[in-house]
């Protein structure tokens, strides 16, 4: 197994160029399919998670051109659902931006689609969606267990009508049912059961519909009316944003070992909720500076913060091992889903912080970190989930250092992350 030794690093500063938004480019990748008109895509993600839509959409017949870098797209839309004449089987790794929105859109149009991904993806549920599809005439058969990919879709469209979806495991499931709604027979109503998790991606979601020129109601989280006659209509150009999640690694090291550093492509005009991180930083003790497309933080004494991050499950990992640095025990609560995520991540977590010294309470949704008089260095696991990885990158700010096992899995949603992270080391 490959290892990184990061050694201490006495102070960080310098600009990142945040790469583009995981969340954003996989639903404009889709809109732009199913929408009238030929798209421009720039600042795409160049990593795994958009790899496997866009060989999806490849197998599946669309044509688009990449530039050599990857990051600028011209995708040809179809102005209709994606219809196959033969049965085709689509490997979608750990990406739940692609397995979730493609069971749905797959369930338009017509012929049979096999979506499979790797061992962990067939441990993430996708039941909740499923069932509010079939409420809707899908037809999807599991092909191992109940409620989990692999699974079968034999397309032939959805009615439209009243639709009930649960939103306490993953808000992914309802963003994929948004997408798929005004291509039903009739208008959709979507009643949530449960309360609606990781509420700031359905604004992503939302946001990006509606420069495909199709309007969402949303009553509160609640229910969401999507009118019968709207159709995706490229808007020409779609320009991802920095993804916030990864610029939240950036901005922790700021705060704790700052110099400054200032991230670009995301800032206050951001449709991302994971932003937000920022403003967590700065009840820390950071100082934040906002501009339209950017964020700066810097250096300052943190103190522990208990707070609900039910809001930024992804950026709320990094204010775990940003806890390490603060005075006294961080709290970060109603976190249950990052149980169903790339890991377990309260565990992984809880036994990753435990390695470097830090007294670490593991609660079914709730993780409170203490850090300890003296960090340890350690070989800390990463358990194939990117943000264990980068997470644990801040650790290089303690005095030990530390080794990150198997550092490429940052290829999930961000390739380069190590080589930009070295390059702010002063
Ligand atoms: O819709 C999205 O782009 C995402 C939603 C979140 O998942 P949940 O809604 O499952 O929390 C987040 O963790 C994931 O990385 C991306
Ligand atoms: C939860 C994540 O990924 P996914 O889109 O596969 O759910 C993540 O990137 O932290």
């Amino acid at each position: 197994m490959k290892q990184l030794r990061l050694e201490p690093v006495e102070k960080v500063s310098g600009v990142v160029n945040i790469p583009g938004s995981k969340s954003i480019s996989n639903r404009a990748l889709l809109l732009a399919t199913l929408a009238k008109g030929k798209t421009t895509l720039t600042n795409l993600l160049d990593s795994d998670d958009i790899r496997y839509m866009l060989a999806s959409l490849k197998q599946l017949g669309v044509q688009y051109e990449l530039s050599d870098n990857n990051t600028v797209c011209e995708l040809e839309g179809l102005g209709n659902p994606i219809t196959a004449k033969q049965a085709e089987t689509l490997f979608l790794g750990n990406a739940g931006t692609a397995m979730r929105p493609l069971c749905a859109a797959l369930t338009l149009g017509s012929g049979e689609f096999t979506l499979t991904g790797e061992p962990r993806m067939e441990e993430r549920p996708i039941g909740d969606l499923v069932d509010s599809l079939r409420q809707l005439g899908a037809n999807v058969t599991y092909l191992k267990n109940d409620g989990f990919p692999p699974l079968t879709i034999n397309a032939d469209g959805l009615n439209g009508g009243e639709v009930e979806i649960a939103g306490d495991l993953s808000s992914q499931f309802l963003t994929a049912l948004l997408m798929v709604a005004p291509l039903t027979k009739d208008s959709v109503n979507i009643n949530i059961k449960g309360e609606l998790v990781s509420k700031p991606y359905i604004d992503i979601t939302i946001a990006l519909m509606a420069q495909f020129g199709v309007e969402v109601i949303n009553h509160d989280y609640r229910r969401f009316e999507i009118k019968s006659g709207q159709q995706y209509v490229s808007p020409g150009k779609v320009l991802v944003e920095g993804d916030a999640s990864s610029a939240s690694y950036f901005l922790a090291a700021g705060a704790i070992q700052g110099g400054e550093v200032k991230v670009t492509g995301v800032g206050k005009l951001s449709i991302q909720g994971d932003v937000k991180f920022a403003d967590v930083l700065e009840k820390m003790g950071a100082d934040i500076e906002w501009g339209d497309d950017y964020i700066i933080s810097r250096q300052a004494k943190l103190t522990a913060v208990d707070l609900d991050m039910n809001h930024i499950p992804d950026a709320a990992m990094t204010i775990a091992t940003a806890a390490l640095f603060a005075e006294g025990t961080t709290k970060i609560t109603n976190i249950y889903n990052w149980r169903i995520k790339e890991t377990d991540r309260l565990a992984a977590m809880a036994t990753e912080l435990r390695k470097v010294g830090a007294t670490v309470e593991e609660g079914h949704d709730y993780i409170s970190v203490t850090p300890p008089a003296e960090l340890n260095t350690a070989d800390i696991d990463t358990y194939n989930d990117h943000r264990m990885a980068m997470c644990f990158s801040m650790m290089a700010f303690a005095p030990c250092g530390i080794t990150i096992n198997d550092p490429d899995c940052t290829s999930k949603t961000f390739p380069t992350y190590f080589s930009e992270f070295a390059r702010l080391a002063c």
